[in-house]
Protein backbone atom coordinates (compact mmCIF):
# COMPACT_ATOMS: atom_id res chain seq x y z
CA UNK A 1 0.00 0.00 0.00
CA UNK A 2 1.05 3.43 -0.46
CA UNK A 3 2.97 5.33 2.05
CA UNK A 4 1.00 8.55 3.26
CA UNK A 5 2.30 11.81 0.68
CA UNK A 6 2.99 15.09 2.33
CA UNK A 7 0.08 17.34 2.06
CA UNK A 8 1.03 20.32 3.15
CA UNK A 9 -3.15 21.37 3.54
CA UNK A 10 -5.34 18.23 2.95
CA UNK A 11 -8.98 18.82 2.61
CA UNK A 12 -10.07 18.01 6.49
CA UNK A 13 -8.11 21.14 7.06
CA UNK A 14 -9.66 23.23 4.61
CA UNK A 15 -13.61 22.10 4.70
CA UNK A 16 -15.74 21.21 8.00
CA UNK A 17 -14.90 17.93 8.71
CA UNK A 18 -16.96 15.59 10.24
CA UNK A 19 -15.14 12.26 11.60
CA UNK A 20 -16.18 9.10 11.47
CA UNK A 21 -14.87 6.50 13.76
CA UNK A 22 -14.65 3.04 11.99
CA UNK A 23 -15.85 -0.14 14.50
CA UNK A 24 -15.68 -2.63 11.42
CA UNK A 25 -19.24 -2.10 10.06
CA UNK A 26 -19.48 -3.28 6.72
CA UNK A 27 -21.31 0.18 5.81
CA UNK A 28 -18.87 2.56 7.93
CA UNK A 29 -17.37 3.80 4.23
CA UNK A 30 -21.06 4.51 3.12
CA UNK A 31 -21.42 7.08 6.09
CA UNK A 32 -18.66 9.02 4.83
CA UNK A 33 -19.99 8.83 0.96
CA UNK A 34 -23.90 9.76 2.34
CA UNK A 35 -22.01 13.05 3.79
CA UNK A 36 -19.71 13.86 0.57
CA UNK A 37 -23.02 13.83 -1.49
CA UNK A 38 -24.33 16.23 0.70
CA UNK A 39 -21.55 18.43 0.28
CA UNK A 40 -20.24 18.21 3.74
CA UNK A 41 -16.59 16.72 3.69
CA UNK A 42 -15.91 13.71 5.88
CA UNK A 43 -13.10 11.16 6.50
CA UNK A 44 -12.88 7.87 8.15
CA UNK A 45 -10.62 6.98 10.52
CA UNK A 46 -10.04 3.62 12.77
CA UNK A 47 -11.79 3.58 16.05
CA UNK A 48 -8.31 3.11 17.64
CA UNK A 49 -7.67 6.94 16.79
CA UNK A 50 -6.61 8.95 19.60
CA UNK A 51 -7.64 12.07 19.64
CA UNK A 52 -4.73 13.65 20.99
CA UNK A 53 -3.18 11.98 17.94
CA UNK A 54 -5.22 14.00 15.69
CA UNK A 55 -4.02 17.53 14.01
CA UNK A 56 -7.07 18.71 12.93
CA UNK A 57 -10.70 19.70 14.74
CA UNK A 58 -13.57 17.49 13.27
CA UNK A 59 -17.02 19.40 12.97
CA UNK A 60 -18.46 16.48 14.33
CA UNK A 61 -18.10 12.63 15.46
CA UNK A 62 -20.35 9.68 14.13
CA UNK A 63 -19.23 6.62 16.02
CA UNK A 64 -20.27 3.40 13.44
CA UNK A 65 -21.67 0.21 13.70
CA UNK A 66 -19.35 -2.59 14.29
CA UNK A 67 -19.46 -6.61 14.62
CA UNK A 68 -19.04 -7.09 18.04
CA UNK A 69 -20.99 -6.55 20.77
CA UNK A 70 -19.79 -3.67 23.26
CA UNK A 71 -19.94 -5.53 27.02
CA UNK A 72 -17.56 -8.53 25.33
CA UNK A 73 -14.02 -8.80 26.83
CA UNK A 74 -11.78 -6.67 23.94
CA UNK A 75 -14.48 -5.17 22.11
CA UNK A 76 -13.32 -2.15 20.86
CA UNK A 77 -14.15 1.54 22.61
CA UNK A 78 -13.86 5.12 21.53
CA UNK A 79 -11.54 7.40 23.14
CA UNK A 80 -12.94 9.02 26.08
CA UNK A 81 -11.15 12.41 25.01
CA UNK A 82 -13.83 12.49 21.97
CA UNK A 83 -16.53 13.08 24.61
CA UNK A 84 -14.77 16.27 26.09
CA UNK A 85 -14.22 17.56 22.66
CA UNK A 86 -17.30 19.82 22.53
CA UNK A 87 -18.95 19.17 19.00
CA UNK A 88 -21.66 16.64 18.54
CA UNK A 89 -21.82 12.91 18.69
CA UNK A 90 -23.44 10.75 16.66
CA UNK A 91 -23.39 6.94 17.34
CA UNK A 92 -25.01 3.97 15.10
CA UNK A 93 -25.75 1.12 15.96
CA UNK A 94 -22.47 -0.56 18.09
CA UNK A 95 -21.70 3.26 18.35
CA UNK A 96 -25.51 3.70 20.13
CA UNK A 97 -23.97 0.99 22.29
CA UNK A 98 -21.21 2.43 22.87
CA UNK A 99 -22.09 5.42 23.97
CA UNK A 100 -24.86 3.96 26.63
CA UNK A 101 -22.11 0.99 27.89
CA UNK A 102 -19.49 4.09 28.85
CA UNK A 103 -22.26 5.62 30.41
CA UNK A 104 -22.75 2.58 32.57
CA UNK A 105 -21.63 -1.07 32.09
CA UNK A 106 -25.50 -2.64 32.35
CA UNK A 107 -27.34 -0.75 29.98
CA UNK A 108 -26.28 -2.67 27.22
CA UNK A 109 -27.38 -6.64 27.23
CA UNK A 110 -27.64 -8.93 24.39
CA UNK A 111 -31.09 -8.97 23.13
CA UNK A 112 -33.76 -12.04 22.94
CA UNK A 113 -34.54 -11.60 19.20
CA UNK A 114 -32.30 -10.45 16.59
CA UNK A 115 -33.48 -7.23 14.70
CA UNK A 116 -32.49 -7.58 11.20
CA UNK A 117 -34.15 -5.87 7.98
CA UNK A 118 -37.12 -3.22 8.06
CA UNK A 119 -38.89 -1.77 10.79
CA UNK A 120 -41.18 1.17 11.36
CA UNK A 121 -39.60 4.32 13.38
CA UNK A 122 -41.81 6.90 15.10
CA UNK A 123 -39.60 10.10 16.00
CA UNK A 124 -40.63 10.92 19.42
CA UNK A 125 -42.73 14.64 19.82
CA UNK A 126 -41.84 16.27 23.12
CA UNK A 127 -43.65 19.99 23.31
CA UNK A 128 -45.28 19.15 19.94
CA UNK A 129 -42.15 18.60 18.01
CA UNK A 130 -39.63 15.87 17.13
CA UNK A 131 -36.23 16.19 18.12
CA UNK A 132 -33.81 18.10 15.40
CA UNK A 133 -32.31 14.88 14.50
CA UNK A 134 -35.38 13.64 12.88
CA UNK A 135 -36.53 17.52 12.05
CA UNK A 136 -38.96 17.44 8.46
CA UNK A 137 -38.84 13.89 9.04
CA UNK A 138 -42.35 13.69 11.24
CA UNK A 139 -44.23 10.86 10.73
CA UNK A 140 -43.45 7.47 11.05
CA UNK A 141 -40.77 6.37 8.24
CA UNK A 142 -39.11 2.78 7.19
CA UNK A 143 -35.69 2.48 8.58
CA UNK A 144 -32.96 -0.58 8.79
CA UNK A 145 -32.02 -2.30 11.12
CA UNK A 146 -29.32 -5.24 12.11
CA UNK A 147 -28.59 -6.00 15.56
CA UNK A 148 -28.63 -8.38 18.19
CA UNK A 149 -27.76 -6.10 21.57
CA UNK A 150 -30.07 -3.69 22.69
CA UNK A 151 -29.98 -0.79 25.48
CA UNK A 152 -31.44 -2.13 28.71
CA UNK A 153 -31.86 1.25 30.13
CA UNK A 154 -31.33 5.35 29.21
CA UNK A 155 -28.18 6.37 30.01
CA UNK A 156 -28.66 8.98 32.80
CA UNK A 157 -28.98 12.67 31.61
CA UNK A 158 -30.67 10.84 27.96
CA UNK A 159 -34.09 10.96 26.97
CA UNK A 160 -35.69 8.97 24.13
CA UNK A 161 -36.15 10.88 20.46
CA UNK A 162 -37.60 7.44 18.61
CA UNK A 163 -39.07 4.31 19.15
CA UNK A 164 -39.95 0.77 16.83
CA UNK A 165 -42.41 -1.95 18.28
CA UNK A 166 -39.49 -3.51 19.06
CA UNK A 167 -36.61 -0.90 20.18
CA UNK A 168 -37.54 0.95 23.14
CA UNK A 169 -34.68 2.98 22.00
CA UNK A 170 -34.64 3.50 18.67
CA UNK A 171 -32.67 7.03 19.43
CA UNK A 172 -31.80 8.78 21.97
CA UNK A 173 -30.19 12.19 22.64
CA UNK A 174 -28.83 13.53 25.72
CA UNK A 175 -30.42 16.18 27.37
CA UNK A 176 -28.00 19.59 27.77
CA UNK A 177 -25.00 17.94 25.41
CA UNK A 178 -25.11 16.93 21.36
CA UNK A 179 -24.85 13.61 21.84
CA UNK A 180 -26.69 11.36 20.04
CA UNK A 181 -27.24 7.75 19.35
CA UNK A 182 -29.61 5.75 16.77
CA UNK A 183 -30.19 2.33 16.43
CA UNK A 184 -30.79 2.27 12.73
CA UNK A 185 -28.95 2.39 10.18
CA UNK A 186 -29.13 6.05 8.16
CA UNK A 187 -26.23 5.39 5.30
CA UNK A 188 -27.79 2.55 3.86
CA UNK A 189 -30.15 2.61 1.22
CA UNK A 190 -32.97 0.59 2.93
CA UNK A 191 -33.04 3.41 4.96
CA UNK A 192 -35.10 5.93 2.36
CA UNK A 193 -34.74 8.72 4.60
CA UNK A 194 -31.41 8.03 6.03
CA UNK A 195 -29.34 10.63 4.29
CA UNK A 196 -32.06 13.27 6.24
CA UNK A 197 -30.47 11.96 9.13
CA UNK A 198 -27.16 12.16 8.86
CA UNK A 199 -27.98 16.23 6.87
CA UNK A 200 -29.63 17.12 10.13
CA UNK A 201 -26.96 15.85 11.96
CA UNK A 202 -24.26 17.22 10.19
CA UNK A 203 -25.16 20.64 8.99
CA UNK A 204 -28.16 21.07 11.32
CA UNK A 205 -26.56 19.69 14.38
CA UNK A 206 -22.76 19.77 13.94
CA UNK A 207 -23.16 23.33 11.62
CA UNK A 208 -20.59 22.20 8.88
CA UNK A 209 -21.14 23.79 5.75
CA UNK A 210 -21.79 22.31 2.73
CA UNK A 211 -18.68 23.43 0.57
CA UNK A 212 -17.22 20.42 -0.38
CA UNK A 213 -17.41 20.66 -3.99
CA UNK A 214 -15.66 19.09 -6.95
CA UNK A 215 -14.93 22.75 -8.40
CA UNK A 216 -13.21 24.20 -5.12
CA UNK A 217 -11.30 20.99 -4.78
CA UNK A 218 -9.81 21.52 -8.50
CA UNK A 219 -8.57 24.98 -7.54
CA UNK A 220 -7.24 24.20 -4.11
CA UNK A 221 -5.48 20.55 -5.50
CA UNK A 222 -4.02 22.51 -8.00
CA UNK A 223 -2.23 25.31 -5.52
CA UNK A 224 -1.72 22.44 -2.87
CA UNK A 225 0.57 20.38 -6.23
CA UNK A 226 2.49 23.83 -6.64
CA UNK A 227 3.51 24.48 -3.33
CA UNK A 228 4.42 21.04 -3.11
CA UNK A 229 6.81 20.43 -5.77
CA UNK A 230 8.06 24.02 -6.13
CA UNK A 231 8.53 26.00 -8.90
CA UNK A 232 11.75 23.24 -10.34
CA UNK A 233 10.11 19.83 -9.77
CA UNK A 234 9.70 17.52 -11.89
CA UNK A 235 7.29 14.97 -11.32
CA UNK A 236 7.06 10.98 -13.05
CA UNK A 237 3.58 9.60 -14.22
CA UNK A 238 2.39 5.98 -14.73
CA UNK A 239 -0.36 6.57 -16.94
CA UNK A 240 -2.64 3.85 -18.56
CA UNK A 241 -5.17 5.75 -20.40
CA UNK A 242 -7.59 4.74 -17.47
CA UNK A 243 -9.60 7.06 -15.58
CA UNK A 244 -7.74 7.40 -12.56
CA UNK A 245 -4.37 8.13 -14.13
CA UNK A 246 -5.97 9.94 -17.08
CA UNK A 247 -7.40 12.41 -14.18
CA UNK A 248 -4.64 12.19 -11.94
CA UNK A 249 -2.64 13.35 -15.00
CA UNK A 250 -4.91 16.21 -16.21
CA UNK A 251 -4.48 17.89 -12.89
CA UNK A 252 -0.91 17.55 -12.70
CA UNK A 253 -0.42 18.98 -16.20
CA UNK A 254 -2.81 21.95 -15.02
CA UNK A 255 -0.68 22.62 -12.18
CA UNK A 256 2.78 22.27 -13.43
CA UNK A 257 2.58 22.39 -17.21
CA UNK A 258 5.59 20.23 -18.54
CA UNK A 259 7.27 19.22 -16.39
CA UNK A 260 5.27 16.70 -15.71
CA UNK A 261 6.05 13.56 -17.40
CA UNK A 262 3.53 10.55 -17.86
CA UNK A 263 4.67 6.96 -18.80
CA UNK A 264 2.34 4.62 -20.79
CA UNK A 265 4.22 1.26 -20.98
CA UNK A 266 3.14 -0.67 -24.33
CA UNK A 267 3.42 -3.97 -22.45
CA UNK A 268 2.30 -5.70 -25.50
CA UNK A 269 -1.17 -6.93 -23.75
CA UNK A 270 -2.73 -3.52 -24.11
CA UNK A 271 -6.08 -3.88 -26.05
CA UNK A 272 -6.46 -3.28 -29.98
CA UNK A 273 -4.85 -0.03 -30.75
CA UNK A 274 -4.87 1.07 -27.44
CA UNK A 275 -1.53 2.76 -26.99
CA UNK A 276 -1.83 4.59 -30.03
CA UNK A 277 -5.48 6.22 -28.85
CA UNK A 278 -4.03 6.82 -25.44
CA UNK A 279 -1.50 8.81 -26.86
CA UNK A 280 -3.67 11.06 -28.97
CA UNK A 281 -6.04 11.41 -26.43
CA UNK A 282 -3.46 12.24 -23.98
CA UNK A 283 -1.17 14.46 -26.17
CA UNK A 284 -3.48 15.68 -28.75
CA UNK A 285 -6.97 16.57 -26.95
CA UNK A 286 -5.28 17.20 -23.10
CA UNK A 287 -2.19 18.23 -24.19
CA UNK A 288 -0.26 16.20 -21.58
CA UNK A 289 3.85 15.26 -22.94
CA UNK A 290 3.09 11.66 -22.88
CA UNK A 291 5.93 9.11 -23.75
CA UNK A 292 4.99 5.37 -24.65
CA UNK A 293 7.95 3.04 -23.79
CA UNK A 294 7.28 -0.09 -26.06
CA UNK A 295 8.62 -2.65 -23.62
CA UNK A 296 5.91 -5.42 -25.47
CA UNK A 297 9.00 -7.99 -26.30
CA UNK A 298 9.95 -8.26 -22.95
CA UNK A 299 6.67 -8.89 -21.58
CA UNK A 300 5.93 -11.28 -23.68
CA UNK A 301 9.21 -12.94 -23.56
CA UNK A 302 9.08 -12.79 -19.80
CA UNK A 303 5.88 -14.48 -19.63
CA UNK A 304 6.58 -17.28 -21.88
CA UNK A 305 5.87 -21.00 -19.78
CA UNK A 306 4.51 -19.15 -17.11
CA UNK A 307 0.76 -20.79 -15.81
CA UNK A 308 0.10 -19.45 -12.68
CA UNK A 309 -1.88 -16.14 -12.20
CA UNK A 310 0.18 -14.67 -9.34
CA UNK A 311 3.44 -15.62 -10.81
CA UNK A 312 1.80 -13.19 -14.00
CA UNK A 313 0.71 -10.63 -11.86
CA UNK A 314 4.14 -10.53 -9.81
CA UNK A 315 6.54 -10.59 -13.16
CA UNK A 316 4.16 -7.65 -14.77
CA UNK A 317 4.52 -5.64 -11.52
CA UNK A 318 7.90 -6.15 -11.69
CA UNK A 319 8.95 -5.49 -15.11
CA UNK A 320 6.48 -2.15 -15.11
CA UNK A 321 9.25 -0.80 -12.36
CA UNK A 322 12.09 -1.94 -14.85
CA UNK A 323 10.43 -0.02 -17.86
CA UNK A 324 9.96 3.29 -15.33
CA UNK A 325 13.36 3.26 -13.98
CA UNK A 326 14.99 3.19 -17.38
CA UNK A 327 12.88 6.06 -18.50
CA UNK A 328 13.08 8.07 -15.68
CA UNK A 329 16.91 7.83 -16.26
CA UNK A 330 16.44 8.32 -19.80
CA UNK A 331 14.40 11.97 -19.30
CA UNK A 332 16.65 13.20 -17.07
CA UNK A 333 19.60 12.12 -19.18
CA UNK A 334 17.75 14.00 -22.34
CA UNK A 335 17.25 17.00 -19.87
CA UNK A 336 20.52 17.28 -18.79
CA UNK A 337 22.01 20.32 -20.86
CA UNK A 338 18.50 22.22 -21.05
CA UNK A 339 16.99 24.70 -18.28
CA UNK A 340 15.09 21.81 -16.90
CA UNK A 341 17.65 19.85 -16.11
CA UNK A 342 17.49 18.00 -12.50
CA UNK A 343 16.36 14.75 -10.83
CA UNK A 344 12.87 13.94 -11.02
CA UNK A 345 11.81 13.74 -7.37
CA UNK A 346 8.34 12.92 -7.35
CA UNK A 347 6.48 10.09 -8.51
CA UNK A 348 2.42 10.48 -9.13
CA UNK A 349 -0.11 7.79 -8.05
CA UNK A 350 -3.77 7.50 -8.61
CA UNK A 351 -4.46 5.66 -5.18
CA UNK A 352 -8.08 6.31 -4.29
CA UNK A 353 -10.05 6.49 -1.26
CA UNK A 354 -11.13 2.58 -0.72
CA UNK A 355 -7.26 2.14 -1.30
CA UNK A 356 -6.90 3.96 1.50
CA UNK A 357 -9.57 3.03 3.57
CA UNK A 358 -9.07 -0.79 2.91
CA UNK A 359 -5.36 -0.24 4.84
CA UNK A 360 -6.86 1.78 7.72
CA UNK A 361 -9.94 0.01 8.31
CA UNK A 362 -10.43 -1.11 12.01
CA UNK A 363 -11.25 -5.03 10.18
CA UNK A 364 -7.03 -4.60 8.42
CA UNK A 365 -6.33 -5.28 4.67
CA UNK A 366 -8.58 -8.13 3.57
CA UNK A 367 -6.70 -11.23 2.83
CA UNK A 368 -4.73 -11.35 -0.66
CA UNK A 369 -7.17 -12.61 -3.59
CA UNK A 370 -4.64 -11.51 -5.65
CA UNK A 371 -2.04 -9.38 -6.39
CA UNK A 372 -2.96 -5.86 -8.33
CA UNK A 373 -0.04 -5.10 -9.38
CA UNK A 374 0.21 -1.27 -8.58
CA UNK A 375 -0.80 -2.03 -5.04
CA UNK A 376 1.60 -4.72 -4.80
CA UNK A 377 4.84 -2.95 -5.38
CA UNK A 378 5.19 -0.61 -7.86
CA UNK A 379 5.20 2.68 -5.97
CA UNK A 380 7.22 0.97 -2.80
CA UNK A 381 10.40 -0.60 -5.27
CA UNK A 382 9.97 2.52 -7.48
CA UNK A 383 9.85 4.85 -4.91
CA UNK A 384 12.70 2.87 -2.76
CA UNK A 385 14.95 2.77 -5.67
CA UNK A 386 14.82 5.71 -7.53
CA UNK A 387 14.30 7.84 -4.00
CA UNK A 388 11.10 9.18 -5.55
CA UNK A 389 8.68 11.35 -3.02
CA UNK A 390 4.94 10.03 -3.88
CA UNK A 391 2.29 12.43 -4.92
CA UNK A 392 -1.20 10.47 -4.20
CA UNK A 393 -3.75 14.13 -5.78
CA UNK A 394 -6.57 11.73 -5.53
CA UNK A 395 -6.30 9.65 -2.18
CA UNK A 396 -8.84 11.39 -0.83
CA UNK A 397 -11.77 9.98 -3.76
CA UNK A 398 -14.08 8.16 -4.53
CA UNK A 399 -13.99 6.64 -8.02
CA UNK A 400 -17.17 8.48 -8.73
CA UNK A 401 -16.19 11.48 -7.34
CA UNK A 402 -12.84 10.62 -9.16
CA UNK A 403 -15.29 10.80 -12.97
CA UNK A 404 -16.90 14.26 -11.83
CA UNK A 405 -13.48 15.53 -11.50
CA UNK A 406 -12.76 14.11 -15.05
CA UNK A 407 -15.66 16.37 -16.26
CA UNK A 408 -14.76 19.45 -14.47
CA UNK A 409 -11.50 18.90 -15.62
CA UNK A 410 -12.87 18.73 -19.10
CA UNK A 411 -11.82 15.35 -20.11
CA UNK A 412 -14.53 13.77 -22.40
CA UNK A 413 -16.93 11.95 -21.09
CA UNK A 414 -16.13 8.31 -23.41
CA UNK A 415 -12.85 8.51 -21.28
CA UNK A 416 -14.33 9.63 -18.19
CA UNK A 417 -17.01 6.48 -18.27
CA UNK A 418 -14.08 4.29 -19.86
CA UNK A 419 -14.36 0.65 -18.07
CA UNK A 420 -11.14 0.24 -15.56
CA UNK A 421 -8.85 -2.44 -17.20
CA UNK A 422 -5.70 -3.90 -15.16
CA UNK A 423 -2.60 -3.28 -15.38
CA UNK A 424 -1.51 -6.87 -16.23
CA UNK A 425 -4.07 -6.14 -19.47
CA UNK A 426 -5.00 -9.02 -21.38
CA UNK A 427 -1.88 -11.50 -20.08
CA UNK A 428 -4.85 -12.60 -17.02
CA UNK A 429 -7.27 -12.93 -19.76
CA UNK A 430 -5.56 -15.57 -21.28
CA UNK A 431 -5.74 -18.22 -18.91
CA UNK A 432 -2.83 -20.42 -18.97
CA UNK A 433 0.27 -19.59 -21.14
CA UNK A 434 0.20 -16.66 -22.48
CA UNK A 435 1.44 -16.78 -25.92
CA UNK A 436 1.21 -13.65 -28.77
CA UNK A 437 -1.01 -15.59 -30.90
CA UNK A 438 -3.25 -16.08 -27.92
CA UNK A 439 -3.47 -12.67 -26.74
CA UNK A 440 -4.49 -11.61 -30.64
CA UNK A 441 -7.28 -13.91 -30.41
CA UNK A 442 -8.44 -12.54 -27.27
CA UNK A 443 -7.93 -8.93 -27.98
CA UNK A 444 -9.66 -9.32 -31.11
CA UNK A 445 -12.57 -10.79 -29.49
CA UNK A 446 -13.02 -8.30 -26.70
CA UNK A 447 -12.38 -5.76 -29.55
CA UNK A 448 -15.83 -7.00 -31.36
CA UNK A 449 -17.44 -7.39 -27.69
CA UNK A 450 -16.77 -4.13 -27.01
CA UNK A 451 -17.63 -2.80 -30.20
CA UNK A 452 -21.26 -4.32 -29.64
CA UNK A 453 -21.80 -3.46 -26.22
CA UNK A 454 -21.29 0.57 -27.56
CA UNK A 455 -23.37 0.22 -30.38
CA UNK A 456 -26.20 -1.19 -28.18
CA UNK A 457 -26.27 1.34 -26.05
CA UNK A 458 -25.28 -0.79 -23.55
CA UNK A 459 -21.66 0.45 -22.30
CA UNK A 460 -22.47 2.84 -19.28
CA UNK A 461 -24.91 0.47 -17.71
CA UNK A 462 -21.76 -2.27 -17.33
CA UNK A 463 -19.40 -1.52 -14.85
CA UNK A 464 -16.91 -3.55 -16.89
CA UNK A 465 -16.72 -5.94 -19.90
CA UNK A 466 -14.32 -7.84 -21.55
CA UNK A 467 -13.41 -11.41 -23.30
CA UNK A 468 -10.88 -13.87 -22.58
CA UNK A 469 -9.77 -16.85 -23.75
CA UNK A 470 -9.92 -20.26 -21.91
CA UNK A 471 -7.03 -22.47 -21.69
CA UNK A 472 -9.01 -25.95 -22.91
CA UNK A 473 -10.43 -26.45 -26.94
CA UNK A 474 -13.53 -27.61 -28.00
CA UNK A 475 -14.93 -29.33 -31.03
CA UNK A 476 -16.72 -27.65 -33.36
CA UNK A 477 -17.89 -28.04 -36.93
CA UNK A 478 -17.13 -25.61 -39.48
CA UNK A 479 -17.54 -25.52 -42.67
CA UNK A 480 -18.29 -29.50 -42.81
CA UNK A 481 -14.70 -29.50 -41.23
CA UNK A 482 -14.27 -30.87 -37.86
CA UNK A 483 -12.10 -28.56 -36.22
CA UNK A 484 -10.39 -28.73 -32.66
CA UNK A 485 -10.00 -25.16 -31.07
CA UNK A 486 -10.73 -22.36 -28.57
CA UNK A 487 -13.46 -21.24 -26.46
CA UNK A 488 -13.94 -17.31 -25.95
CA UNK A 489 -15.35 -16.53 -22.30
CA UNK A 490 -17.39 -13.41 -22.44
CA UNK A 491 -17.51 -11.35 -18.75
CA UNK A 492 -19.53 -8.53 -18.32
CA UNK A 493 -20.53 -7.24 -14.75
CA UNK A 494 -23.17 -4.51 -12.97
CA UNK A 495 -20.98 -3.18 -10.15
CA UNK A 496 -20.57 0.32 -8.70
CA UNK A 497 -17.82 -0.27 -6.37
CA UNK A 498 -16.05 -3.41 -7.44
CA UNK A 499 -16.25 -5.00 -4.66
CA UNK A 500 -19.46 -7.10 -5.42
CA UNK A 501 -20.82 -7.40 -8.66
CA UNK A 502 -24.01 -9.33 -11.17
CA UNK A 503 -23.12 -10.88 -14.21
CA UNK A 504 -25.03 -8.18 -16.98
CA UNK A 505 -28.53 -10.12 -17.85
CA UNK A 506 -28.16 -9.70 -21.81
CA UNK A 507 -30.45 -10.34 -23.47
CA UNK A 508 -29.46 -14.06 -25.33
CA UNK A 509 -30.51 -12.82 -28.77
CA UNK A 510 -27.79 -10.42 -28.01
CA UNK A 511 -25.22 -12.51 -27.02
CA UNK A 512 -25.98 -14.53 -30.09
CA UNK A 513 -24.70 -12.17 -32.08
CA UNK A 514 -21.60 -11.35 -30.56
CA UNK A 515 -20.97 -15.13 -30.60
CA UNK A 516 -21.55 -15.30 -34.33
CA UNK A 517 -19.25 -12.36 -35.14
CA UNK A 518 -16.78 -13.88 -32.92
CA UNK A 519 -16.30 -17.37 -33.58
CA UNK A 520 -16.70 -15.86 -37.58
CA UNK A 521 -14.27 -12.83 -37.63
CA UNK A 522 -11.20 -14.35 -34.95
CA UNK A 523 -9.47 -17.07 -36.47
CA UNK A 524 -8.79 -20.17 -33.99
CA UNK A 525 -12.39 -19.69 -32.11
CA UNK A 526 -15.11 -22.38 -32.52
CA UNK A 527 -17.05 -21.60 -29.25
CA UNK A 528 -18.18 -18.29 -27.58
CA UNK A 529 -19.59 -18.68 -23.37
CA UNK A 530 -20.91 -16.12 -20.95
CA UNK A 531 -19.77 -16.12 -17.14
CA UNK A 532 -22.72 -15.67 -15.11
CA UNK A 533 -21.15 -15.95 -12.10
CA UNK A 534 -21.34 -12.57 -9.39
CA UNK A 535 -18.76 -11.49 -7.28
CA UNK A 536 -18.49 -13.09 -4.32
CA UNK A 537 -17.98 -16.22 -4.97
CA UNK A 538 -16.03 -15.32 -8.41
CA UNK A 539 -14.07 -12.53 -8.98
CA UNK A 540 -14.17 -9.91 -12.03
CA UNK A 541 -11.05 -10.79 -13.66
CA UNK A 542 -11.03 -14.69 -14.67
CA UNK A 543 -7.22 -14.56 -12.78
N1 LIG B 1 0.23 0.24 -19.35
C1 LIG B 1 0.50 1.07 -18.35
N2 LIG B 1 1.43 2.05 -18.49
C2 LIG B 1 1.70 2.87 -17.47
N3 LIG B 1 1.12 2.83 -16.27
C3 LIG B 1 0.20 1.88 -16.07
C4 LIG B 1 -0.18 0.96 -17.08
N4 LIG B 1 -1.13 0.16 -16.59
C5 LIG B 1 -1.36 0.56 -15.32
N5 LIG B 1 -0.56 1.59 -15.00
C6 LIG B 1 -0.47 2.28 -13.69
O1 LIG B 1 -1.09 1.49 -12.71
C7 LIG B 1 -2.11 2.25 -12.06
C8 LIG B 1 -3.24 1.38 -11.61
O2 LIG B 1 -3.98 0.88 -12.68
P1 LIG B 1 -5.55 0.92 -12.61
O3 LIG B 1 -6.05 0.12 -13.75
O4 LIG B 1 -5.99 0.59 -11.23
O5 LIG B 1 -5.92 2.47 -12.76
P2 LIG B 1 -6.19 3.29 -14.08
O6 LIG B 1 -5.72 2.48 -15.25
O7 LIG B 1 -5.62 4.64 -13.97
O8 LIG B 1 -7.73 3.45 -14.08
P3 LIG B 1 -8.83 2.33 -14.30
O9 LIG B 1 -9.03 1.72 -12.92
O10 LIG B 1 -10.00 3.08 -14.78
O11 LIG B 1 -8.29 1.33 -15.29
C9 LIG B 1 -2.52 3.29 -13.07
O12 LIG B 1 -3.12 4.40 -12.44
C10 LIG B 1 -1.20 3.61 -13.70
O13 LIG B 1 -0.50 4.51 -12.87
O1 LIG C 1 -4.77 -2.00 -12.01
C1 LIG C 1 -5.11 -3.13 -11.74
N1 LIG C 1 -4.15 -4.03 -11.52
C2 LIG C 1 -4.38 -5.32 -11.28
O2 LIG C 1 -3.46 -6.10 -11.11
C3 LIG C 1 -5.76 -5.70 -11.22
N2 LIG C 1 -6.39 -6.89 -11.01
C4 LIG C 1 -7.73 -6.63 -11.07
N3 LIG C 1 -7.94 -5.35 -11.32
C5 LIG C 1 -9.24 -4.67 -11.43
O3 LIG C 1 -9.78 -4.56 -10.12
C6 LIG C 1 -11.21 -4.74 -10.15
C7 LIG C 1 -11.60 -5.89 -9.25
O4 LIG C 1 -11.10 -7.06 -9.84
P1 LIG C 1 -11.18 -8.52 -9.21
O5 LIG C 1 -12.61 -8.74 -8.81
O6 LIG C 1 -10.76 -9.45 -10.31
O7 LIG C 1 -10.24 -8.53 -8.04
C8 LIG C 1 -11.56 -4.95 -11.61
O8 LIG C 1 -11.92 -3.70 -12.16
C9 LIG C 1 -10.27 -5.47 -12.22
O9 LIG C 1 -10.16 -5.20 -13.61
C10 LIG C 1 -6.74 -4.74 -11.41
N4 LIG C 1 -6.42 -3.47 -11.65
N1 LIG D 1 -24.73 -3.29 13.31
C1 LIG D 1 -24.19 -3.14 14.51
O1 LIG D 1 -23.52 -2.15 14.78
C2 LIG D 1 -24.37 -4.27 15.48
C3 LIG D 1 -23.90 -3.93 16.86
C4 LIG D 1 -23.85 -5.14 17.78
N2 LIG D 1 -22.85 -6.08 17.31
C5 LIG D 1 -25.23 -5.83 17.82
O2 LIG D 1 -25.38 -6.92 17.35
O3 LIG D 1 -26.16 -5.25 18.33
MG1 LIG E 1 -6.35 0.60 -15.70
Amino acid sequence: MAAPSIDPEPPHKLFDTILTLDFGSQYTHLITRRLRELNVYSEMLPCTQKLADLDWKPAGIILSGGPYSVYEEGAPHADPAYFELGVPILGICYGLQEIAYRAHSENVIAGTAREYGHADLKAKRVDGHVDRLFKGLEDEMKVWMSHGDKLAKLPEGFHVIATTQNSEYAGIAHKTKPIYGIQLHPEVTHTPDGTKILENFAVGICGAKQNWTMAKFVDQEIARIRKLVGEKGQVLGAVSGGVDSTVAAKLMHEAIGDRFHAVLVDNGVMRLNECEQVKQTLSDHLGINLIVAHAGQQFLDGLKGIQDPEQKRKFIGGKFIDVFEEEAKKIEEAAAHSEKAGKIEWFLQGTLYPDVIESISFKGPSATIKTHHNVGGLPKRMTEGQGLKLIEPLRELFKDEVRELGRQLGIAHDLVMRHPFPGPGIAIRVLGEVTPERVEMARKADHIFISMIREAGLYDKIGQAFAALDPSRAVGVMGDKRVYENIVLLRAVETTDFMTANPYPFENSFLTKVATRIINEVHGVCRVAYDYTSKPPGTIELE
